[in-house]
């Protein structure tokens, strides 16, 4: 069961929950245009604006906002050309031709290069929010204690792509919603100035009565489009990582003939995300008709602004001559506020989308920080600092005696190991593992033993009881070595090196661990040690070579304990032998989960699994 787990794991396809119950979950999520993502989004423009955040986002937003106000200012005076034009074919000046050419000239240059210059530096602007928004999901997620945990919640569908296409996304569209009403804000108090000079209070406190009404209008229309757009994501998110599992698996699945099935589960996978997207565009329907509801109108109402005071006989003493001035210049006035306000009412769609985007990247942030938290308040900051656990358990080249085993071991009292759907799998479990005494964990398949594992390196928690390190032994330094390979991307030396880089294992050293796993062959069959082979090794060795190489890992890293789950199932049993001999030599303690009768000899001790929480231990005889 294990070895499906796993990959329904890499797959982020849940094992224990049904399809159809995990979607009705998502459809009763909160995710609307509501107070939570406006919480989200504040939290994630807080971090990344801040002038702290690596990146300088705040630096390429005031610049972005100095650019696109000379851009504004340029239009301003563009817009006049045409009638320095028109006053001069009327004034029929000759003269004035050269002049008015030249300055036309300028002003349009000046135009052009301004709104050149907005586009650049707000792709600027862009690139560096992603950037930022990337790392810091990158340095909550990536983390000891968050990234499993966060891998393995079933609310949390598609982590990747959060990371990936939700950021890039969530940074396109703040860059377009900001490119779009950047400087908005000063127009409107600069035309609610200028209009309350005219017409008095009633002009802008009518015109902001208007976007008031809009802007909760669009609200009501928003929230079904933010929640259909993020169940479109989430299905995009499915949809896509079925092609990659194809890919991934495309050699299994042609020597089956799985294709016709294949395609029958890819083309329900698309059903229900092109159910999904026909939503979104349904729902942009309302949200659409509200926007040009406010843009339309919007032009007119500025005379029944006007209207008002008129009728109440505010302006009788004026000539004829002199309303109409006033008319046309507080209607010039009041259509570009109403203007600059219906420009924001206009941004819904885009609103829509970033708030989708943001709910989908504000719920992992918020999964990750609980993750942390849980952890902290639970364990202090004990065996967090990675970086120090993983340099103690290198000891590159490093050879122990028996009497370095040091004393202690790992000890479990009265430890339940109850998986995450309720099944008791141990109970009360009583063991101890002694440095310098290899132990065995045997049982048929689906009783326990890697869930054995999992407790014991802490990934899952022990229901009840207590799991202990004993002596010297600390977390740091026990290795586990799980079931699938697991091949880095990059070259050999950072197969051997992971997870510590790759300057960590110098020629002499690849050699060594390589001849011992007898892989030295690989170092003639790469063109160099140090050539990038990104993500192709799983392609590049049988599954064997796959196991020897991370075996070849362990021998480099040379811990005091090393967990081996099913770590030499696919190698033959001579290969197996030297691999055991060589950790022996070593000095390396094994906690070994497998099958074959050979393992037996390499070990003093036997756990045997039997299934609902029974379990014997008993001592091998060599
Ligand atoms: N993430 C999970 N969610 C729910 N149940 C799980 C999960 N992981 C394991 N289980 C269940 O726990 C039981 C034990 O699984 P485990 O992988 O520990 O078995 P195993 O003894 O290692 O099996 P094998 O010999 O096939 O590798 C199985 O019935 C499995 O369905």
């Amino acid at each position: 069961m294990s070895l499906v787990n796993e990959k329904l794991a890499l797959l982020n396809i849940d094992a224990v929950e049904p399809a159809d119950k995990l979607e009705l979950k998502a459809e009763r999520l909160p995710y609307g245009f509501n107070r939570l993502f406006l919480w989200r989004l504040l939290r994630l423009v807080s971090v990344l604006f801040s002038p702290r955040t690596p990146g300088q986002v705040l630096y390429y937003y005031i610049l972005f906002i100095l650019v696109s106000g000379a851009n504004e200012a340029a239009v301003y005076y563009a817009m006049k050309v045409p009638s320095e034009f028109y006053t001069l074919l009327l004034g029929k000046d000759p003269s004035q031709l050269g002049p008015v050419i030249g300055r036309a000239i300028g002003i349009l240059l000046g135009a052009i290069v301004g709104k050149t210059l907005v586009t650049f530096v707000g792709g600027l602007f862009e690139f560096h929010l992603r950037d930022a928004l990337t790392r810091y999901l990158h340095s909550l997620f990536l983390r000891r204690h968050v990234f499993y945990s966060v891998l393995s919640d079933n609310d949390m569908d598609n982590v990747d792509q959060r990371i990936t296409q939700d950021a890039d996304k969530f940074a396109n569209i703040t860059r377009l919603v900001f490119q779009a009403i950047i400087i908005s804000p000063a127009l409107i108090i600069y035309y609610i100035v200028e209009t309350w000079k005219i017409v008095g209070y009633i002009g802008p406190v009518l015109s902001l009565a208007y976007f008031i009404l809009f802007a909760v209008l669009s609200r009501l229309v928003m929230s079904p489009a933010v929640k259909a757009i993020f169940l479109r994501e989430r299905h995009e998110g499915i949809f896509r990582f079925l092609h990659v599992r194809l890919r991934t698996f495309g050699e299994s699945v042609a020597m089956l003939h799985g294709e016709s099935i294949e395609r029958r589960s890819a083309d329900r996978a698309l059903d229900a995300l092109i159910h999904r997207q026909k939503m979104t565009v349904y729902w942009q329907i309302p949200v659409t008709f509200v926007n040009q509801i406010s843009s339309y109108f919007g032009s007119i109402v500025t005379y029944l602004f006007i209207a008002i005071p008129i009728f109440n006989h505010r302006y009788d003493n004026l000539t004829p001559i002199e309303l109409t001035a006033l008319i046309s210049q507080y209607s010039a006035m009041a259509m570009y506020l109403i203007f600059q306000f219906t420009s924001i009412v206009e941004q819904s769609t885009n609103f829509v989308q970033l708030a989708g985007f943001a709910n989908r990247i504000g719920q992992l942030v918020e999964k990750a920080e609980r993750e942390a938290h849980a952890h902290q308040s639970e364990h202090g900051d004990d065996d967090d600092n990675d970086d120090d656990n993983i340099k103690d358990v290198l000891i590159p080249g490093g050879k122990r005696s028996t009497e370095e085993h040091g004393s202690g071991g790992i000890q479990f009292s009265d430890v339940d190991v109850i998986s995450p759907a309720g099944k008791t799998l141990i109970s009360k479990l009583n063991l101890s593992v002694s440095l310098g005494e290899n132990l065995l964990v045997t049982g048929p398949n689906g009783t326990g033993k890697t869930s054995f594992v999992r407790v014991l390196c802490g990934l899952w928690p022990a229901a009840t009881g207590e799991r202990t390190y004993t002596g010297t032994l600390r977390n740091s330094d026990v290795y586990l070595m799980p079931q699938v390979p697991y091949l880095t991307s990059g070259s050999l030396r950072a197969q051997i090196a992971y997870p510590q880089p790759s300057s960590s294992v110098d020629d002499a050293r690849l050699a060594t661990v390589l001849e011992w796993v007898g892989l030295f062959y690989l170092l003639g069959s790469v063109d160099s040690a140090d050539t990038d082979y990104g993500t192709e090794w799983p392609r590049m060795l049988s599954p064997g070579e796959a196991q020897k190489l991370v075996f070849a890992r362990l021998l480099h890293a040379c811990p005091r304990l090393a967990v081996l789950d099913e770590a030499t199932s696919a190698v033959d049993a001579s290969t197996e032998a030297q691999l055991y001999a060589n950790c022996r030599a070593l000095g390396i303690t094994l906690i070994s989960v497998g099958h074959r009768d050979s393992l037996r000899s390499n070990h003093q001790v036997e756990l045997r699994l039997h299934g609902d929480g029974h379990y014997t231990i008993s001592a091998l005889t060599q």
